[in-house]
């Protein structure tokens, strides 16, 4: 019986009134949680945060109808766990992009109901011969989620080997608004950051961030909160992040998202990911014996 088999998980993790755990889309593992502030359902699969609804708010995050739910492959939509690279591996071009740690089995290692009504839960990375012939660094690798009214994702890494290490890491967050054209990004006013789209360039944001055509940004050295103002939901969504040092940018438009295949007609006009990123100069080096800890809190507020 393997660790992931439905009915051992549910006998040691399960919480009634907070979670369980079933087979997903694609027959894909997840636990769903269901408590009295909101619900998420999370694929052991990359430990990939699917979705997130608070009560009362339409969905928060986006997860394309027509992605590909199936073993080993990456889920469009919700939360990706990029690590520990983020986009291409720096030496060697068939490495998998953005890292393994989204299409690779993480267990759970921990539920707990918390005394405001929210649910914890906790997951580490499953390290295989695939793994480490990747990545030869010793390291462990968890990703702890806490669903209530807020999304708190925190991503940590620890260095249990004797040398430093260098990752780099997303949490590549796909959020759902009502169109594109009706929703601006703020925070970023002022900030450096790489246009990747048609050659790298460096460039700096002037005002609010708006999308009429494709948009792939890396935003260098900025810690602020992010703000999606969604004037077609009347909301904003704040993504407050802690040692997060790049946040990504990133909608493929008309093109891209056809290539793509999995977004689906006009999936692109109501996704956009805002990712809490620590990518191109600010990889982060792990000191033998260290932690580091991304973390990001996702909330919404009403639009005055
Ligand atoms: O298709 P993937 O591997 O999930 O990546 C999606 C996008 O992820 C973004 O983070 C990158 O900046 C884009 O360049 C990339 O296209």
């Amino acid at each position: 019986m393997s660790s992931n088999d439905l009915s051992a998980l549910n006998s040691r993790f399960a919480i009634p009134g907070h979670v369980q755990f079933k087979e997903g889309p694609g027959g894909l593992t997840v636990a769903e949680i269901t408590n009295s502030l909101a619900e998420s359902t999370i694929a052991l699969q990359g430990a990939h945060v699917m979705t997130w609804q608070p009560h009362g708010q339409a969905p928060v995050l986006w997860l394309s109808r027509f992605g590909k739910f199936a073993p080993g492959k990456s889920i469009r939509g919700g939360v990706p766990v990029c690590w520990p690279w983020f986009g291409p591996h720096a030496e060697d071009a068939k490495l998998p992009g953005h890292g393994f740690a989204r299409t690779v089995m993480w267990e759970v290692q921990e539920t707990r109901a918390q005394p405001d009504g929210a649910t914890f839960i906790s997951f580490g990375l499953i390290e295989t011969d695939a793994t480490r012939a990747q990545w030869p660094h010793p390291s462990s690798a968890k990703l702890r989620v806490t669903v209530g009214a807020e999304l708190k994702v925190e991503l940590a890494t620890r260095n249990t080997g004797s040398a430093p290490f260098q990752i780099g890491e997303a949490l590549h967050t796909y959020f759902h608004i009502s169109d594109v054209a009706d929703m601006k990004i703020k925070g970023l006013e002022g900030c450096t950051y790489l246009d990747k789209v048609g050659g790298t360039t460096s460039k700096t944001q002037q005002g609010p961030i708006v999308i009429e055509s494709e948009v792939d940004r890396v935003y260098l050295n900025t810690e602020s909160d992010c703000l999606i103002e969604d004037l077609g939901l009347k909301r904003q969504i704040r993504i407050a992040t802690r040692s997060s040092r790049s946040t990504v940018v990133w909608n493929p438009w008309i093109e891209k998202a056809e290539k793509m295949g999995d977004f689906g007609p006009e999936g692109y006009r109501g996704m956009v990911c805002v990712e809490s990123a620590n990518a191109v100069d600010n990889v982060v080096t792990v000191l033998p014996g260290a932690e580091h800890i991304l973390q990001a809190m996702i909330s919404v507020e009403a639009l005055a």
